[in-house]
């Protein structure tokens, strides 16, 4: 099977040389073969600025100099003094300023002891010209004159002061030149018309996108979503007929290097469609407008050749929610996401063109990006687990020769915390060090030592120390075990210890049954379930950590609910004591609410020691999690009753939703402060 070989060996930032000589706002592959386009150089911003500040400084100085070099500075008094002693030799006079040569050198007025035999002055306005001229001509001294437009100084200060005008028009001149070379036709931009409409864009590959699902391992799950828009893209009638409507967008989610664009190639790979990818920030110009109509001119190209897929990395970079901040690109960044909008409103589905955005921020998006008929499905693409990477190894190290020793799954269970990206950069890093050691296969001394390098080298933590993945462990299966055992609880369907996002790890659980209203009972329960990390951590480390602060929101907002505003405490009484929102208007007396605290306090201290309790007589199950965790990573609903040792007690067999917005679902997941993966890239 044909995969693109240079490809697979690149790092978390393959792409990033391609995009920063790329002169075009995207990428398509998958057309037939054209010209290329010239290659334009990259203007580099930055230092395009330094040269021009450094002239400016530069012409401040030279004007600097032309006006008082070797001159003194004289009062107008004192140059009438010199002309008075018949100490002036010449003047050269451009409007009212004056330079001139004394006959015999003068001491300075100021200073005393340095002398001068140049001078220059300025002329007062209500000075008397007559009587001055007159002075002059009786003192004998030779006068020159010029107009004020021959003056030097004169020009310097003209180019001075038109250098930003100089320099927009540069810029302007620039950007045209730019424009008209990815750009014809008119239009685009009102009257600049030549602007905003692009030529065909020029293929990368020739023929279709060489990757398809084999190349992609360890998200069997996520292809599994993907087949759908596949199965589409290749038989568009079949849908057509039985008027379906097909997503028209897909978001993928997830950190980065976890391979959300492989996967986007990989439809296009499997469906056998042109592939247009763009960065989202790319569209992105220093004048408004243009990044619309880029966006217009890739639609109007992938259109043409549908169905066909569009890729959008890093969405995020447009489709921030809007309003919120007004710093400069705003408007452009603005428009350029609404062009987008508009776009995906108006072709319908039947058009073909399926829009795969990736992002490794979902939560700041636009919600009217994920609206009905835009992005309205979200695929999350999360890192592997042991399997996982096992199966991405596998992958990378299919033109690789390995020699006997290596034993792969060893290296995958040893990676915790890799992400595809990151294990692709191992085998290559692996591959150059036995060439550089001239061995002709790579043993396993070359990928630990290859790890180890790029364990020291990378700032971010790349694998998840030993320890911290048992005390995540530990915090995760403390939640699940007392999800098991409470008989209120909902039943826990997946734990992991992947890390997500910020999150360390995460446990969740859906009831069985849509739920309307809560028992106190069953809240007392997820009381215990969320106390259940902090728990598990106090019975086998004896000491808590940071990890549990999403927990604990949760725990203060169900036990104060309970008190303040169910009526759940006799003490209080079935009285609305605190708002539902946060600024909603406080009406009880200060006595009130401090005995709302206490109740407060009281049940959840019931709660932890319900908690702490049940986790120290269980601890053999605690520990039989724990382990099952550390070896496969993520658990499902069977395994994780299975490695406690628990019938799935009365449970009734629910599909399992991964999709953490559908239904009330309760997910306890660690914040994790060292675990901010990525980074600025
Ligand atoms: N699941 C995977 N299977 C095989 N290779 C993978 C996988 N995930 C990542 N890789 C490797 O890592 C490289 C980079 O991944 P990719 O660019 O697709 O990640 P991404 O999620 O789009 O990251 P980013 O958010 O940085 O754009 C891929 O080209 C591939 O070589
Ligand atoms: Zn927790």
């Amino acid at each position: 099977m044909e995969r693109p070989a240079s490809q697979e060996r690149k790092g978390p930032n393959a792409e990033g040389p391609d995009r920063d000589d790329e002169p075009k706002p995207w990428r398509s592959e998958g057309l037939p073969s054209g010209p290329p386009a010239p290659q334009r150089p990259k203007i580099n911003w930055r230092r395009f600025l330094i040269t021009l500040l450094a002239v400016y400084a530069g012409f401040f100085l030279i004007s600097s100099f032309f006006d008082t070099g070797g001159t003194e500075t004289v009062s107008y008094t004192q140059f009438t003094r010199q002309v008075q002693a018949k100490n002036v030799k010449d003047i050269y006079a451009k409007g009212y300023s004056v330079q001139g040569d004394l006959k015999n050198a003068a001491k300075d007025p100021d200073s005393g002891d340095r002398s001068y035999t140049k001078f220059s002055t300025e002329i007062p306005v209500f000075a008397d010209k007559d009587q001055l001229y007159q002075q002059l001509t009786s003192a004998g001294v030779e006068i020159k004159a010029e107009p004020v437009s021959a003056d030097r100084g004169f020009f310097v200060n003209l180019l001075l002061s038109l250098l930003p005008v100089l320099l927009l028009a540069g810029l302007w001149i620039w950007f045209i030149r730019r424009s008209a070379g990815n750009m014809m036709g008119g239009g685009g931009m009102g009257g600049l018309g030549g602007l905003g409409r692009s030529k065909a864009a020029t293929p990368v590959e020739a023929g279709k996108v060489r990757v398809d699902f084999d190349d992609v391992a360890g998200i069997d799950e996520v292809e599994n979503e993907l087949a759908e828009v596949v199965d589409y893209l290749k038989e568009p009638d079949k849908y057509r007929r039985l008027g379906a409507k097909l997503p028209k967008g897909v978001l993928l989610t997830g950190p980065p290097g976890t391979g959300k664009t492989l996967l986007a190639r990989a439809v296009a790979g499997e469906a056998d469609v042109p592939f247009f990818s763009a960065g989202a920030s790319e569209f992105i110009e220093m004048i408004v407008g243009v990044g619309a109509s880029r966006v217009r001119e890739l639609f109007e190209e992938a259109r043409k050749v549908a169905p066909s897929i569009i890729f959008i990395d890093e969405i995020d970079a447009i489709g921030r929610a809007r309003g919120g901040s007004t710093v400069g690109g705003h408007d452009e960044r603005e428009q350029t996401l609404n062009q987008i909008l508009t776009e995906m409103d108006g072709f319908t589905g039947s058009e073909g063109v399926i829009v795969i955005a990736a992002t490794n921020r979902p939560e700041i998006l636009d919600p009217a990006l994920l609206r009905p008929g835009r992005f309205d499905r979200t695929v999350m693409v999360s890192a592997p687990d042991a399997d996982g990477r096992l199966a991405i190894l596998k992958v990378h190290t299919r033109g690789v020769p390995l020699a006997d020793d290596v034993n792969l799954a060893q290296l995958a269970k040893s990676t915790p915390g890799m992400t595809g990206a990151d294990l692709a950069n191992l085998v290559n890093e692996a591959a150059l060090l036995a060439a550089k050691r001239g061995n002709a296969k790579v043993r396993a001394r070359d990928l630990t030592d290859a790890l180890e390098k790029i364990l020291l080298g990378t700032a971010r933590a790349v694998v998840i120390p030993q320890e911290e993945r048992r005390r995540t462990a530990y915090h995760e299966a403390g939640h699940a075990l007392l999800g098991m055992l409470q008989p209120g609880a909902d039943p826990v369907r997946k734990i992991s210890i992947i890390p997500r996002g910020r999150a360390l790890g995460v446990t969740l659980s859906t009831p069985d049954t849509d739920r309307y209203a809560y028992d106190e009972k069953y809240l007392r329960d997820r009381i215990v379930g969320a106390l259940g990390g902090m728990a598990a951590e106090q019975v086998v480390y004896g000491v808590i950590t940071t990890g549990a602060e999403n927990d604990l929101e949760q725990v203060t907002l169900i036990a104060r609910g309970m008190v303040g505003r169910w009526g759940m405490s006799s003490r209080i009484g079935p009285l609305t004591i605190l708002p539902s929102s946060a600024d909603g208007q406080l009406t009880a007396a200060p006595a009130t609410l401090a005995a709302v605290d206490e109740e407060t306090r009281r049940i959840v201290d019931e709660c932890y020691e319900v908690a702490l309790r049940v986790l120290t007589e269980n601890r053999d199950r605690l520990d039989a999690i724990v382990a099952a965790l550390l070896e496969h990573e993520t658990l499902g609903e069977a395994e994780a009753y299975a490695a406690a040792g628990l019938p799935r007690g009365g449970h009734v067999d629910a599909p399992v939703s991964t999709r953490e917005e559908e239904g009330p679902v309760s997910t306890w997941e660690e914040e994790g402060v060292r675990r901010e993966r990525g980074g600025p890239r």
